[in-house]
């Protein structure tokens, strides 16, 4: 766009202040001026490190949803983090105004509201351990940056194994927990709720249903919070099923966790329903929605566990100053129970390798 917007200049248009067309009105300074003021009273910026599948799915969820004023996108590869910014510009016409950016240098950003972290892709090795090394070695380089350009920031992080990752992206940060958040479970939930929307003929969004715990295979459905249009689902299926099977439930469980796979195996990634999951963090919390979302936070205190400072899906109330509140009291069977606690002591075990 740069190139196109100085040959305009040549003609006589003013990018600033709108010459030629506008006339400029002497109390409201120059745009520049504009912006630095409004910055600090209303401008909202959201910041994607990662413009890959994922990060544009979300950077263009935000847009058409018109969540933020601003989105820099950050990437290691010049060409095609340039390529999404223009494409992404052309679709101006479409869309509400939003100054979109681009650049390869995350020392660059400045002054985000909300940074999203979606780097890099999960790439074959030779250990889970050794892959999670790898990724929190280029979080190392990210997140302090991220947190020196914009110490006010709330962190989302998306990458995986995003209950880890978050833990080493709260490290690295130095923020305070409350603005550190893993996308954790809000899209396992999600896939839960569409796979009982179809069977039962109803919508999606009428389906309501908590997972929690580590995001992926050891995600746990609390099947007490499942309703639908305000029924809970297990009451009537005991009611109405005398031979209530736990199996059966645990089948649909296995069944929407594997849906990740399903989907990478088809298409090679996931991109579509994270982008909308983490939209809908971006709303909650830039808009201050103080909606509750299952997501991975610091549970130290409210998992039934002694354990330590892992980061795991709870229901969580999110709003503009992240996440303000943890879900006290989960319904939570024996079996549960002992599963969050599994889980919680073997992330644990991995972030304590980490050495953060
Ligand atoms: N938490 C969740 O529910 C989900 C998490 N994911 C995770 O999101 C992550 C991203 O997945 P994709 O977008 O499919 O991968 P991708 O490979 O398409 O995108 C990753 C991007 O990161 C960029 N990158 C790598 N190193 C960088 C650096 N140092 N600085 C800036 N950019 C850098 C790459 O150039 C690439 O464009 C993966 O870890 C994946 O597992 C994906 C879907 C759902
Ligand atoms: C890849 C992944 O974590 C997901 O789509 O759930």
């Amino acid at each position: 766009m740069k190139k196109e917007a100085s040959s305009l200049s040549e003609l006589g248009f003013d990018a600033d202040t709108g010459a030629g067309f506008f006339r400029q009105v002497p109390s409201c300074g120059r745009d520049g001026e504009l912006t630095t003021l409004r910055r600090t009273e209303r401008l909202t910026k959201v910041s994607v490190i990662g413009a890959g599948n994922v990060g544009m799915a979300i950077a263009q969820t935000i847009l058409t949803q018109g969540l933020t004023d601003e989105i820099a996108l950050v990437d290691a590869e010049a060409d095609r983090v340039r390529g999404e910014m223009l494409d992404l510009q052309h679709a101006a016409a479409f869309l509400p105004r939003v100054r979109i950016a681009a650049g390869t240098d995350v020392l660059g950003l400045r002054a985000s509201d909300l940074a999203i972290i979606t780097v890099p892709r999960e790439r074959p090795a030779a250990s889970r351990m050794g892959q999670l090394r790898r990724n929190v070695a280029l979080l190392r380089e990210v997140v302090p940056a991220v947190a020196k350009g914009s110490p006010e920031s709330l962190l989302v992080v998306v990458s995986n194994p995003v209950d880890v990752l978050a833990y080493a992206a709260w490290k690295l940060s130095g923020f305070p927990s409350s603005r550190v958040i893993g996308s954790g479970t809000d899209l396992d939930p999600a896939r839960l709720r569409c796979l009982l929307a179809e069977h039962l003929g109803v919508g999606a969004q009428d389906v309501q249903a908590y997972m929690v715990g580590e995001h992926g295979d050891g995600a746990l459905a609390l099947w007490s919070s499942v309703r639908v249009g305000g029924m809970p689902v297990l009451s009537y299926l005991q009611k109405t099923h005398s031979s209530f099977d736990a199996e059966a439930l645990e089948g649909i469980r296995r069944a929407v966790v594997g849906g990740a796979r399903e989907v990478i195996g088809l298409k090679g990634y996931t991109s579509w329903a994270i982008g909308y999951s983490v939209a809908g963090l971006a709303r909650s919390l830039l808009r201050d929605q103080r909606r509750v979302h299952s997501v991975s936070v610091l549970a130290k205190g409210f998992v039934p566990s002694d354990v330590h400072e892992v980061f795991l899906s709870l229901p969580a109330r999110l709003g503009r100053r992240g996440v303000l509140g943890v879900a006290a009291e989960l319904e939570l069977t024996g079996d549960e129970e002992m599963t969050l606690r599994r889980s919680a002591e073997t992330l644990w075990g991995y972030c304590q390798e980490l050495e953060l």
